[in-house]
């Protein structure tokens, strides 16, 4: 049978399979590879009885994540705020970068937008959907478009990040508390919840989950090694008509993201944040750190 790791208690996984929820251990060769199960994996597992299995084989990861240590994860849910905290696109365009270099799809959830001016908003969503991210907008307490939210989850598994106090907890609450009808199975597992923290998905319905624990809130860019690889997770840079088709955009001539940028196509703070991250990334591989 297959399933999926929706909750991990030290040496004991809780696999989902066949909408029944089993307590699993892992027994698979993979072991001896140094692999360890993780919350989101795919796995194929021996049923012993109602409520036990082994895991015997881990199937292909689609990705990993570090900070949780989670797998398979299709979609992030990124949010930010214009206040409280205030805004802080230096982080967001690193964290866009990272999905993109991890093929992971992005949401950029704008939340608190009763503390912010429209002006503001439109501004930020603005350069966001020009590049082709789709930006959410919304108010945990008195505009939570749950129809859109359901269609946005459907059929993937989520994750959400960012800032601490940006409204991730009210979100996921929200969410799986009193909004959106979840399924069967997260109501049993939410019977046994203790106070540890451990991460857990949700399952929102058939095919669709999302974790409950925040995805890497001040990551490092471990991931990317050599600067010269930042500018294909830059969407709007990624398939410029530069003279070098290696093109940095910095100091290349005949550059068009330079062009682009001069005349407003490419907006100045994402292509800051760039140069910012770039010098970041050559100094770190230079210096080796
Ligand atoms: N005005 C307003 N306040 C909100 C909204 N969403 C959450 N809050 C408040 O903002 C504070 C932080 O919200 P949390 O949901 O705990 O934020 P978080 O991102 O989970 O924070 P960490 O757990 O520290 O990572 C709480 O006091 C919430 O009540 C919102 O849409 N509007
Ligand atoms: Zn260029």
């Amino acid at each position: 049978m297959n399933g999926k790791i929706i909750k991990a208690q030290k040496e004991l996984y809780y696999v989902e399979s066949g909408n029944k929820i089993y307590m699993a251990k892992a027994r698979g060769n993979f072991r001896k590879k140094g692999i360890k199960p993780l919350v989101g994996d795919d796995v194929k597992i021996d049923i012993q009885d109602e409520d036990n299995a082994y895991i015997t084989e881990i199937l292909e990861r689609k990705n990993t994540i570090k900070r949780p240590n989670i797998s398979n994860v299709d979609q992030m849910l990124v949010f930010i705020t214009i206040n409280d905290p205030p805004l802080n696109l230096y982080n967001l365009d690193k964290y866009l970068s990272m999905c993109e270099y991890e093929h992971i799809d992005v949401v950029i959830v704008l939340s608190k937008k009763d503390l912010a001016t429209s002006e503001k908003i439109n501004n930020l969503t603005d350069i966001y959907q020009k590049i082709g991210y789709t930006i959410l907008t919304l108010d945990n307490y008195n505009d939570f478009p749950e129809d859109i939210i359901k269609e946005i989850l459907q059929g993937k598994t989520s994750a959400v990040s960012g800032a601490s106090g940006v409204g991730k907890s009210t979100f996921l609450n929200n969410l799986v508390e009193n909004n959106l009808e979840i399924g069967e199975i997260s109501e049993k597992l939410k019977r046994g919840k203790n106070t540890t923290r451990h991460t857990e998905i949700f399952t929102i319905e058939n095919d669709t989950y999302i974790f409950d624990t925040p995805g890497f809130d001040s990551f490092d860019f471990d991931f990317l090694e050599d600067e010269n690889n930042l500018n294909y997770t830059f969407r709007e840079m990624a398939d410029s008509n530069c003279r070098f088709n290696n093109c940095n955009h910095i100091n290349e001539p005949d550059c068009e993201v330079k062009e682009k940028l001069a005349n407003g196509q490419i907006a100045k703070s994402r292509y800051e944040n760039y140069l910012m991250i770039f010098n970041e990334l050559k100094d770190r591989r230079e210096n080796k750190w």
